[in-house]
């Protein structure tokens, strides 16, 4: 039990060093304790080393791009201090660790990464603490292991997208709330105590039937029919004696819980109606969003492994809304549509509302209205590869809901609204401006989190495919969170075509070409909008319109005019001072090479991320006329994507 720091400092850089691609984990270097000794709060000195009073409680890896197998033996003397273990999202690769090393351990997230191969059937033996495991979009092999069916604690179990094999085992957990074992190769039938989960656990299971019903209890008829044997026979009038008197008993019994349970409904009902008299309306309300197909629409689709008829089924699969990641709060739609809700917009593919869940918590339900350009399977594993993306400048998505004719995107609310407003409404609405140092804060993030999305969305051609302002968040701290993104491939075609951005580009609308520099001139038109408080009127016209008030070719013809000043373009209401305008010429700069229409001279992802990220974000000593461009240094580089007049 290492509460001397030399002792925890070793075995963590030995478990450091037995991983790989340990680049985020550059502060795990030994020159600070990971705890501070006897230190009451909780405390973080090394990334993702949670301690408390000295002891190290948690180990919180997830999304650093670690890559090797994870060897947990080299852990071994925080046995009994370790509570949390998180390596999800990840490319780790090998077996699964060794986790029941940890008796105290409570939760152990190893959700998407590469673990594979069968998990032995004593792998959880002993971990009576666990509450929650979380082993999704692996490739595990082989049975469910049995040691997972008496944890006593276990709240969740998520297991989905694996190829675990073989038949569900009986889990008896008693606290057992979410099993979910998804897109697996398993066979047979749900055991009745798990039959009350939610169906979409269970899909995606080819060989997986609904459960078996237990065996009825006999009914009095039954036991009537039974008793034509001759032994039951002679036992007959002392047994019809026994089956009255239970049937009279359940007769009694089923009475008085029939009237309880109106009572009960009378109650709900009252305190329901109480609790939405004052907030009419609710996101049902503004919407008209109906939970589920009646019966009689049998256009609900998809098929569940547990219990009722196919319909029952259907309608109630109909009614759940998917999570996409394993960290947030539960909540269902039914939730969302008794949510007290405002109405946030309504942009191409319709209109976003903001709705506060029971627990306070506000989200954002975005209704699309042309997302079908692929079934359903296809969406769902669209919205998984969407739901594993992390990035601080990334909004994450938290759930969808899908039906045939009903997409709901459900994000978390962001607190300052939208770049757009900020840029083009705050005037308007007597609020301060974005100054200068804010506006190239958001360049800043919008570019890491494009360049994120690049590297992990390399199938696709335009992996953000509708970057604008409306699509830029801003936090309290005016941080930036992308929206809306890496949806091109479930928006329908003609509808992507006539409204994305991404098909307003100069390759689109003379070539039909969408490249892997679409988002690119996205990227360079934001900046342009940032930097010249203009909003760019290309994005509101439909179709292959061609326009000429676009807004780089306004910049391109002020840079190019001698008569112009380009100080003009720049936005007054950013403020700034000399020093900071040479920062601001170099973006203009590097917008510019971003818009250029022709797609071999613009700049690829890459180097335009790297200049953004290269510009200063504070005044320095420079002055704007002796080490930044003269306006002719700007204007004679135009056009040349290698050739920065700043840089
Ligand atoms: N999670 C969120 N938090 C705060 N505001 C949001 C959130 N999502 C969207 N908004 C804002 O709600 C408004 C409507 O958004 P919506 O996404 O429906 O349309 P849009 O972005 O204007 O157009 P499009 O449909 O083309 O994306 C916009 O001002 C948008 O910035």
């Amino acid at each position: 039990l290492p509460t001397d720091s030399a002792a925890l400092k070793n075995i963590l850089l030995k478990f450091k060093s037995s991983l790989s691609n340990t680049a985020a984990l550059s502060n795990w270097d030994g020159k600070s304790p990971p705890c501070n000794k006897e230190e009451d709060n909780t405390t973080l000195n090394w990334k993702g080393v949670f301690c408390s009073n000295g002891y190290i409680r948690g180990i919180q890896l997830p999304n650093m791009g670690l890559k090797g197998t994870v060897d947990l033996t080299l852990l071994v003397d925080l046995k009994e201090d370790l509570r949390s273990l998180n390596f999800a999202d990840n490319s780790l690769q090998g077996p699964l660790p060794d986790l029941n090393i940890f008796g105290a351990l409570k939760s152990a997230f190893l959700s998407n990464n590469q673990f594979s191969g069968n998990i032995p059937d004593d792998a959880f033996k002993g971990m009576g603490s666990l509450k929650k495991l979380h082993l999704a979009n692996n490739t595990f092999t082989g049975p469910i292991p049995k040691s997972l069916t008496n944890l006593s604690n276990l709240i969740e179990l998520k297991l989905q997208d694996n190829k675990f094999e073989g038949r569900i085992p009986d889990f008896q957990n008693p606290k057992l709330q979410v099993f979910n074992v998804s897109n697996n190769n398993l066979v047979g039938t749900i055991p009745p105590s798990l039959s009350k989960m939610d169906p979409s656990f269970f899909t995606g299971n080819k060989g997986l039937s609904q459960s078996s019903q237990a065996t009825p209890t006999p009914t009095p008829a039954d036991s009537g029919s039974n008793t034509k044997n001759p032994e039951s026979e002679s036992k007959g009038t002392y047994t019809l004696t026994i089956v009255l008197a239970m049937v009279g008993s359940l007769l009694g019994l089923a009475i008085i819980v029939a009237v309880l349970f109106i009572l009960c409904r009378k109650q709900r009902r009252k305190t329901t109606l109480s609790i939405e008299t004052p907030l009419p309306s609710n996101l049902q309300k503004k919407t008209g969003i109906r939970e589920t197909d009646r019966p009689s629409n049998s256009s609900s689709e998809g098929s569940v492994g547990a219990g009722g008829s196919t319909r029952d089924k259907k309608a109630a699969e109909s009614t759940k809304l998917s999570f996409v990641r394993d960290d947030r709060e539960m909540f269902d739609l039914q939730d969302l549509l008794k949510a007290s809700a405002e109405i946030l917009g309504s942009g191409c593919f319709g209109s976003s509302y903001k709705a506060a869940l029971p627990s306070g918590h506000m989200m954002v339900v975005k209704r699309f209205k042309q997302m079908n350009n692929v079934g359903r399977e296809e969406f769902q594993e669209h919205m998984r590869r969407i739901g594993r993306l992390r990035h601080p400048n990334l909004l994450p998505l938290v759930s969808y809901y899908y039906r045939k004719e009903e997409k709901l995107l459900i994000s978390d609310f962001v607190d300052r609204g939208s770049l757009a407003v900020h840029l083009h409404g705050n005037q308007a609405l007597g609020q301060p401006n974005l100054e200068w140092a804010t506006r190239l804060k958001v360049i800043k993030g919008v570019a890491k989190g494009l360049g994120y999305l690049y590297k992990e969305l390399p199938s696709l051609i335009a992996p953000h495919g509708h970057l604008k302002s409306s699509n830029v968040l801003l936090n309290e701290a005016y941080e930036p969170f992308l929206t809306d993104y890496g949806l091109t491939p479930v928006i329908n075609q003609e509808s992507s075509q006539d409204l994305m951005v991404a098909y307003k580009s100069p390759e689109f609308l003379q070539q039909g070409r969408i490249t892997k520099k679409t988002d690119v001139w996205g990227l360079g038109i934001l900046i342009l909008e940032i930097l010249t408080g203009k909003f760019p009127a290309n994005f509101l016209q439909q179709g292959k319109k061609k326009t000429d008030v676009d807004l780089a070719n306004w910049v391109n013809s002020v840079v190019e005019s001698r008569d112009n000043n380009i100080s003009d373009v720049f936005d007054k209401d950013m403020g700034g001072t000399n020093n900071s305008q040479g920062e601001m010429m170099k973006l203009l700069n590097i917008a510019l090479a971003c818009c250029e229409a022709e797609v071999e001279k613009r700049l690829d992802i890459k180097e335009a991320v790297e200049k953004i990220e290269e510009l200063k974000e504070r005044d320095g000593e420079d002055d704007f006329y002796s080490s930044c461009a003269s306006e002719a240094d700007i204007k004679s580089s135009r056009g040349k994507s290698d050739d920065f007049a700043f840089t």
